[in-house]
């Protein structure tokens, strides 16, 4: 089943609002839909008669151990989708050996996500709250749950304008952002504008979890990143949901990945859908994508099987991609895999 198969299965389950609220995006939607045709103008040229063998398309990521170069992208709001949420998300990744971004505005409290899949590695998405004293406990959370790294959005100094997702503002009765427990409550998320790169050191010292920035569009920004000590990047627009017009993510990706210079990780989300685009990517300078909404129709059309099977085709769709352009791994992915569009 691919992608829009199960999107369409979900459009069948799920309440619309919620539908258009996975499928949002800002403005135009002009970003949204770059990042799928950036990926689709782009062309594999692949080599022959190679005599490689059997190929591993595991890695490793800031210590953690992955069986491919696909990560679950962080998304809010899982139990729209299950009401198992998060935890099916999590266990289907553990079953498939994929290292899952978990959304601090998760509806499967972190802890409660973590016992649910012993055997996954998580990550943790952070926004940074204006109180400080607040996010440090909710960083504590996710550290004492076992959180392998910290992903700090960074690309959210306001909350996207989605003029077209319908509506959609309060969750159901019954389901809330558990990460924001605070005594008998739950606190809002904020967004701010205040935040600066000096916040970097804050964070550094609340956690020793390696510290992931996500949401950078530009080389400049990438350097600074990794000069203010970020453990990885994830190059990403938020699946076109925050500033409309903005690039795709695949176009900006080699100038960021120069600019990097392998001093960290780099990461891609945005518009992957198949394992051409895994290849795609990191033949221009990723070392791992992360994918978002399939993941999520996935959930919604087949619950934890669902999910596995999503993650799974990638994989397999990766292997018989590189196979096909006749290299024995990952380190074989060069830039002239890829032919750019004219
Ligand atoms: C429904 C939905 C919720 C999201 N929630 C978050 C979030 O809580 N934190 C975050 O950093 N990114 C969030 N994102 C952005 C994703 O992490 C990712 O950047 C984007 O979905 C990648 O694009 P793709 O959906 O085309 O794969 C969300 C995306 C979607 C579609
Ligand atoms: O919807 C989103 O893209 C998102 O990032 C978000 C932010 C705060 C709460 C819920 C989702």
């Amino acid at each position: 089943m691919s992608w829009s198969a199960d999107r369409a299965e979900a459009e069948a389950r799920m309440d619309p609002a919620h539908v258009a609220y996975y499928a949002g995006w800002a403005g135009d939607g002009i970003t949204l839909r770059a990042n799928e045709e950036a990926f689709r103008r782009l062309r594999l040229l692949p080599r022959v008669l190679r005599g490689a063998g059997k190929l591993d398309t595991g890695m490793t990521l800031l210590g953690c151990p992955t069986a491919a170069p696909v990560l679950v992208a962080p998304t809010a709001f899982h139990r729209l989708a299950d009401p198992e949420g998060e935890r099916a998300t999590a266990r289907a990744a553990a079953a498939t050996g994929t290292i899952m971004i978990v959304s601090m505005a998760s509806t499967v409290g972190i802890g409660d996500v973590a016992a649910a899949a012993p055997g996954a590695t998580l990550w943790f998405q952070l926004y940074i709250q204006p109180d400080l004293g607040f996010t440090r406990s909710i960083v504590g959370r996710a550290e004492a749950a076992g959180c392998r790294a910290l992903v700090v959005t960074v690309d959210a100094p306001v909350r996207g304008r989605r003029d077209d997702d319908r509506g959609f503002t309060d969750l159901p009765e019954g389901l809330h952002c558990e990460n924001l427990r605070d005594g008998d409550g739950v606190r809002p998320i904020v967004m701010s504008p205040a935040f600066g790169w000096e916040h970097l050191a804050l964070l550094r010292e609340m956690t020793t979890m390696p510290i992931v920035i996500k949401g950078v569009l530009r080389p400049d920004d990438a350097r600074l990143a990794v000069d203010h000590g970020a453990d990885g990047i994830v190059v990403s627009n938020h699946g076109g949901r925050q500033l409309d017009t903005v690039p795709a993510t695949v176009e900006v990706l080699p100038g960021i990945a120069q600019a990097v210079g392998g001093a960290v990780p780099v990461l891609l989300d945005g518009g992957v859908r198949r394992g051409t685009d895994v290849v795609k990517a990191l033949a221009l300078g990723a070392d791992a994508v992360a994918v978002g909404r399939p993941v999520l129709w996935g959930l919604a059309a087949g619950g934890e099987p669902g999910v596995t099977r999503v993650l799974s085709t990638l994989r397999d769709e990766l292997e018989y991609a590189l196979t096909m352009c006749g290299c024995a791994g990952l380190d074989d992915i060069g830039p002239d895999l890829v032919r750019r569009p004219c």
